[in-house]
């Protein structure tokens, strides 16, 4: 699914207008219409006593005239209205048949007049995609007030007071802190980001009908990719198919004390598809990898030369990283790798030593690198968000390696430009080991002879959807570790392959 600009949205809309035909106020009654039948059926809206509708001046403040109309005859509802001299149309003809329905809407001139019972919950329809600087005066005032009640807010399209697109330059204070977004017909990128995505909750996504051959033509860097967009570049296997052309992996980690990341790693790889896993690790890790995963051939660092071994194993992929340390022995190993022309996941340790010796430059298309925040803020120095995220994707495309920048919404930023918002995985995930299955799953994609850019994706999308039905199945966000995580991944794959 595209993310589109708020320019460009706002394109889409005039253009469904024109060319559907369709009036803009039944645009905006099917958006609201949209809206509440998925509020509805939110835990938000279950057991509270009372509606509270703040709206804006334009069409987001529209959209909050018609949802009290809707939900009037379901609950008790009281609407505030921002005072305007410049109300949009749609909002005139909104406020007439809201009045018309029997409600007053009250003026909001100043926060005073604001009352937030704490059993309410509070829908935010100030301001939408039409934002056009950071909020102050009154504005920001009910905002702030709206913030420091705790009454929970289902936000319309956005959260009031965050631009769609980039906030580097938005005061974060200003805006809306909601437990629910319904957003219209497609995700905008700050839902999808941090910090700002944080203060969206949950984001769900309403079809309100805008022209699909008109988003279709639009261009854009920015996907949402959900299971649909990942099956595609699955390959079933050959019934035909031996252990030779599964793939051989080399994974290389694990070395003094750290001896759990290589295992888990391991696990992961050969629960992803791998034909021979070899992994490469310290005596610990050495002695422990049998007893835990004897489907995996272990090798004693210590007395294994790293040039031979790669000369003899011909590994189809290496993925190096998880428990490696950073002493310059691990260096050296890592020195090694990074001149060879094989697919390679770089992660954890791997990440924090090319930071360290600035060797980032040695990157290539052979190249898949997986940092969380931390190691990114290493790699690539400190920016605003969204000027961070151009960073990336500039050094992806003048690099041409691959990265997959981990979060809550994952990031693939691929060489020709286009960056992969990841939509599968939950909270649960953000556990110990977490990202060492990662890079197990992108070992064995690799090894199988995906693309770079394509393992990225597949793998990303697996960890998250085997993380989801761990959830399921746990039923506890707290409870889920990484070692359920791998016991899932057969549940990933199975979705990937079923038709439905
Ligand atoms: N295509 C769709 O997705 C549809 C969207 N709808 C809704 O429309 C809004 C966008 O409406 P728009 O009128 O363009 O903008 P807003 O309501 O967000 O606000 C514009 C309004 O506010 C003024 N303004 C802007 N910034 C500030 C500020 N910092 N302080 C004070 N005032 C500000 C501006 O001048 C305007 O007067 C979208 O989000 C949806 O909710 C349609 O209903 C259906 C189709
Ligand atoms: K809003």
């Amino acid at each position: 699914m595209k993310i589109l600009s708020a320019e460009q949205i706002r394109e889409a809309d005039r253009y469904t207008i024109q060319n559907r035909p369709i009036a803009s106020i039944d645009l905006m009654e099917a958006a609201a219409s949209a809206w509440v039948e998925t509020f509805l059926q939110s835990l938000l809206y279950s057991h509270r006593k009372s509606i509270i509708i703040v709206c804006g001046p334009g069409n987001n403040g529209g959209d909050g005239l018609a949802i009290a109309r809707m939900l009037k005859p379901l609950n008790n509802v009281t609407v505030y209205l921002m005072p305007s001299d410049n109300y949009s149309p749609d909002n005139l003809a909104n406020q007439q048949r809201l009045r018309e329905s029997g409600i007053q809407p009250l003026l909001l001139h100043t926060t005073d007049i604001l009352t937030l019972p704490p059993d309410a919950v509070l829908i935010d329809a100030l301001y939408g995609s039409g934002l056009n600087r950071p909020l102050t005066g009154l504005s920001a005032d009910i905002v702030r007030k709206i913030n420091a009640s705790g009454v929970p807010v289902a936000a319309v399209d956005l959260p009031s007071g965050m631009f769609a697109d980039s906030n580097d330059h938005n005061t974060l204070h200003t805006i809306v802190k909601a437990s629910l977004t319904i957003t219209f017909h497609l995700p905008k990128l700050a839902l999808l980001m941090m910090p700002t995505g944080e203060l969206a909750g949950e984001i769900k996504i309403v079809n309100i009908g805008l022209d699909s051959s008109f988003i279709d033509q639009q261009e854009s860097p920015h996907h949402l990719q959900d299971a649909d967009s990942v099956k595609v570049l699955y390959r079933p296997r050959s019934l035909w198919m031996h252990k030779g052309q599964a793939g051989r992996g080399l994974l290389i980690g694990g070395i003094g004390h750290t001896a759990g990341a290589v295992l888990l790693a391991s696990s992961a790889a050969l629960r992803s598809g791998i034909g021979l896993l070899y992994t490469a690790c310290g005596l610990r890790a050495a002695q422990a990898l049998p007893v835990h995963r004897p489907e995996a051939i272990a090798l004693d660092l210590n007395e294994t030369d790293l040039p031979d071994l790669v000369s003899s194993l011909e590994p189809d992929a290496i993925a190096i990283g998880p428990g490696l340390g950073t002493s310059q022995a691990s260096a050296e190993l890592l020195n090694e790798i990074l001149e060879y022309p094989i697919p390679t996941v770089l992660d954890a340790d791997a990440l924090n030593l090319i930071a360290k010796h600035r060797w980032l430059h040695r990157l290539g298309p052979n190249h898949l690198i997986t940092p969380h925040p931390k190691e990114a803020l290493r790699l690539f120095g400190q920016a605003k968000p969204f000027e961070f995220h151009q960073n990336l994707l500039k050094f992806s495309q003048s690099s041409k390696t691959v990265i997959a920048f981990k979060g809550r919404f994952t990031r693939i930023y691929t060489p020709e430009g286009i960056v992969w918002f990841n939509n599968s995985g939950n909270h649960g995930m953000a556990t110990a080991g977490s990202g060492d299955v990662l890079t197990g799953v992108l070992l064995a994609l690799l090894a199988a002879g995906y693309p770079v850019a394509q393992a990225a994706r597949l793998g990303v999308w697996l960890h998250g959807a085997a993380g989801d039905a761990a959830l399921l199945r746990l039923n506890s966000p707290e409870s889920l570790i990484a070692g359920d995580i791998i016991n899932h991944l057969h549940q990933a794959f199975h979705q990937l392959s079923s038709s439905t």
